[in-house]
């Protein structure tokens, strides 16, 4: 117990006033700064962070808001950095430790969230406060944010589609898939993505327990946010989180029960439990022993089994597949709607190393293949040297390997997503809806193989 001890005059004992407990919803904004500085400032993943955060000792709710905050500061980082900008005449000052991000994320709320304006803005202010460093622009910190409560009110004040998207990544998808199909894709960026499910069987039934929609290609759709431990289905393992066109390419492995099956890079296991529902004998493999763990526990909630391997692929030595899954690890460009940080912290760099992998690895799954055996190769990527330029390459420098052409009629008639050569190519701007929080696919590439 702390024992308050009264002032008692000039020489008697001084009081030692605790600090003031911090006011409510403090914790999680200082909390939501320090990930946000942590991500933008040392490239760590928001994944990370999210890590960290369960693990931390924050009430539930404080920690919803935390990552809601992330989401809304990452998704919308450039019109945020763009409205400070104009609110802060003279830049940042220099030397103010966090002002920045105490900055950043309560415009996000300002703009992007369910929270009181007055909210967003004290706490921010009593952030700055507490930090010696951007203590003396506490004033200032008060008068911009509340210049970004009045801008929110100006009609059109940001016309830019690119405006949340980096230079170089806009650059890069205009070229790819023209200026207004890459000005819809950042568009879904800036949009809360849907969550989707696979289910084990009865889609139409789960959706309609769970007020969803199915897809074509059999994913129920929710737009729902709540947390997924609490939906039903959850605790039986009647189904599993998995975006709709992650569920495509080990659908289209058409696999068979009694089939042995190779899943290269397997982890957290989304396609290692439908490959697993087939009754095929899958062999899943995966580098990291702390991500394996997860797919662990995702097949024991689910009830499937499966022979789990940590080790790398490019290494893996097994008796030859029937099939095999290759998920390659990617700049991961086609899931910004659920992984914002992506695109402010992957590099031009990083796409060049991942396709240097992605050949290597497709190489040594061709080589683990019985003749006649399929492969799928598949990346979560918007980059065609992640995807069509892989295959090419492939083709050329592998003759023993043909393509199966994927029909649209194995995707639940979604043309829009089948390529001229026969593969697939998913965009967020893909299955439109006139509900904009049902609409949209992750960006995957996904192309069928065979030997010969
Ligand atoms: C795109 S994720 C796979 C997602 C997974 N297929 C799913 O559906 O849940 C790529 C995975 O590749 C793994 N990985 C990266 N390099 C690897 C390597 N050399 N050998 C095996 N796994 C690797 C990563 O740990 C990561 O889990």
């Amino acid at each position: 117990m702390v024992v308050q001890k009264k002032h008692s005059g000039r020489f008697g004992a001084r009081s030692v006033e605790p600090p003031p407990p911090p006011p409510p919803g403090l914790t999680a904004r200082l909390s939501a700064s320090n990930a946000l500085a942590d991500i933008l400032g040392s490239a760590h993943s928001i994944e990370d962070r999210l890590v960290a955060l369960k693990n931390s000792d924050l009430e539930p709710r404080d920690k919803a808001l935390v990552r809601s905050i992330l989401a809304a500061s990452l998704r919308h980082l450039g019109s945020i950095r763009t409205l400070l900008a104009k609110a802060l005449e003279r830049g940042l000052p220099k030397k103010s430790g966090a002002l920045e991000w105490y900055l950043v994320t309560a415009a996000a709320q300002i703009l992007y969230m369910d929270v009181p304006d007055h909210a967003a803005v004290d706490l921010a202010v009593h952030a700055a406060k507490r930090d010696p460093r951007s203590a003396p622009f506490a004033g200032l910190a008060n008068a911009v944010l509340r210049n970004i409560v009045r801008a929110k009110d100006e009609p059109g004040a940001i016309a830019d589609p690119f405006i949340d998207t980096p230079q170089w990544l806009a650059a890069r998808w205009i070229k790819t898939y023209g200026r207004e199909l890459a000005a819809q894709i950042a568009h879904m960026h800036g949009l809360e993505p849907t969550l989707d499910l696979t289910v084990k069987s009865a889609p139409a039934e789960w959706a309609a327990r769970l007020g969803g929609i199915v897809l074509p290609t059999g994913s129920v759709r929710l737009a729902t946010h709540t947390a997924i431990e609490a939906l039903e289905g959850y605790d039986e393992g009647a189904w599993w989180v998995q975006d709709a066109a992650a569920a495509l390419p080990a659908r289209l492995l058409n696999v068979h029960a009694g089939e042995r099956v190779g899943d290269l890079c397997a982890a957290p296991g989304g396609k290692t439990a439908q490959l697993a529902l087939t009754g095929a004998h899958v062999v899943a493999v995966d580098r990291s022993a702390e991500r394996m763990k997860r797919v662990a526990e995702n097949l024991t909630r689910l009830g499937f089994n499966a022979e789990l391997h940590v080790g790398d692929a490019l290494s893996f030595d097994a008796a030859p597949f029937d099939a095999i899954l290759l998920d390659a690890p990617c700049s991961g460009t086609g899931t910004i709607r659920r992984h914002p940080d992506i695109a402010w912290i992957k590099r031009t760099s990083d796409i060049a190393a991942l396709a240097a992998l992605q050949t290597k690895m497709l190489d040594r799954s061709c080589a683990m293949l019985k003749p006649g055996g399929r492969l799928v190769y598949s990346t979560c990527s918007l980059e065609p040297e992640e995807g069509e330029q892989q295959i090419a390459t492939l083709l050329r420098r592998n003759p023993d390997l043909k393509r199966l052409p994927i029909s649209a009629d194995e995707i639940g008639g979604i043309g829009e997503c089948v390529t001229q050569e026969g593969d697939i190519r998913t965009l967020p701007a893909h299955l439109a809806n006139g509900d904009p929080r049902l609409a949209g696919l992750d960006g995957f590439f996904v192309a069928r193989l065979q030997r010969k």
